[in-house]
């Protein structure tokens, strides 16, 4: 018998390095993970660069690789399909940012690119949207928050570019940069960069004292009273995925990105919050597979742990997961790829080029000797080591629902 659908799990950030207080051990190799571990050993293992060996690929640019859609060719930046997650209409001419909530220091120095991570800016990106105020340079703006400290913001006026560069510092210790002209220097990309600075400056002064920012110094956590965009670009032109693979497909994706990717491309949205409990998200894919060929299951908190440097929470979070793995594990006629999209190091708190490791498994795939899910044991399956991009067109074989090269 051969599988009709495809479950592609991606657990963001999976791949690690060996940690001090793992005794060496990266987090997937300390977890008991025992449903990942017999995924892996009835079927093929490997490892694969998201993009390409060396790259250091963004959650962006990895899922647009994986799902099919060369970054290199289809990249358009990560703000509009930032701004598609948390539900902006991203028209033609508009432009889309990534924004991050971050805390600023008595000195105007940034403490903690995600405000203490804080869960919820309904209120104060409501304050924000309703706020600034951009009209004499006839731009309006959209303003949506994501999950935990994230947020989007979408500029649309006459005259806007995407070439300008970001205000994130990216460290903390400094304050956020200012906007200039980047990749062009054009009369355009500079009104932009003048508008993206007012649009910070005004956006601090409305969170300076915002009574959720004087609640959470109140109670010790740090406010949320900057906003750092970065990312900046114009929605890009995607084929649909069913069109382009012949399957009809759904994501399933707390962080706003990854949902923004797939409906982007054409998968159906299905909604959910990292509130949503794990085995719930899990129901969600199954229901979606009664009627779609294909779901995309991008789950997040490992590459938080990993942002963090918090390699025992990271271990802790990967032996939640596993425990719910097992309905997909019986579900018949599926197969089922399991992944990172990138390796995010505790150690460094980054991403990093490290190839994250890969199970395909489901009717008549091969089956190598690999019995645990782990970057070094899956080094030595025999997938051996691809790139994202060969990810969907081995699936798609796996599936039989590829078309013979020659006559
Ligand atoms: O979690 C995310 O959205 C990104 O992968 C990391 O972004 P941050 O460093 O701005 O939190
Ligand atoms: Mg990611």
């Amino acid at each position: 018998m051969t599988a009709s659908k495809i479950l592609l799990l991606i657990i963001d950030g999976v791949g690690d390095r060996p940690c001090e207080c793992l005794g060496g051990k990266t987090p997937l190799e300390a977890a008991k993970i025992p449903n990942l571990d017999e995924l892996a050993a009835t079927g093929i293992c490997g490892i694969m660069d998201p993009v390409a060996p060396g790259i250091r690929a963004g959650s962006d640019t990895s899922h647009l690789s994986i799902l099919g859609y060369p970054p290199q060719q289809y990249y358009t930046g990560r703000g509009p399909l930032e701004a598609a997650g948390c539900g902006i209409k991203m028209e033609p001419g508009m432009v889309g940012f990534r924004a991050n909530y971050a805390t600023l220091d008595d000195a105007g120095n940034v403490i903690d690119r995600r405000a203490g991570r804080i869960a919820d800016t309904t209120e104060i990106s409501a304050a924000v949207r309703d706020g600034v105020d951009l009209s004499k340079y006839g731009v309006t703006i959209e303003f949506e928050p994501g999950t935990g400290h994230r947020a989007a913001l979408a500029l649309r006026g006459k005259g806007l570019s995407a070439d300008v560069s970001s205000n994130d510092p990216k460290t903390t210790g400094i304050p956020p940069k200012t906007i200039h002209p980047e990749g062009a220097d054009t009369d355009s990309a500079r009104f932009t960069a003048e508008v993206c600075n007012e649009f910070c400056r005004q956006a601090e002064n409305i969170l300076k004292n915002h009574p959720v920012n004087l609640a959470r110094k109140a109670a010790g956590e740090n406010p949320a009273n900057t906003v750092l965009i970065r990312g900046s670009g114009v929605m890009g032109a995607y084929e649909p995925f069913e069109e382009r693979h012949g399957l009809s497909g759904s994501v399933i994706a707390a962080a706003a990105l990854i949902a923004g990717i797939g409906s982007s491309v054409g998968l159906k949205r299905v909604p959910v919050d990292p509130d949503t409990p794990l085995n719930d998200q899990v129901d969600l894919v199954l229901d979606e597979f009664k009627t779609q060929d294909f779901v995309l299951f991008n789950i997040k908190n490992a590459d938080e742990y990993g942002h963090d440097g918090k390699a025992a929470e990271k271990k802790d979070f990967l032996e939640k997961l596993d425990k719910e793995l097992r309905p997909f594990m019986e579900m018949p006629s599926l197969m089922i790829a399991v992944c990172g999209d990138h390796s995010t190091p505790c150690s460094i708190k980054e991403h990093s080029a490290d190839p994250v490791p890969l199970i395909i498994r489901g009717d008549g795939t091969r089956v190598d000797r690999v019995t645990a899910y782990d970057e070094i044991s899956c080094a030595a399956g025999a997938l051996c080591r691809i790139s994202g991009g060969d990810l969907m067109p081995i699936l798609l074989d796996l599936i039989d629902k590829t078309h013979k090269y020659g006559a």
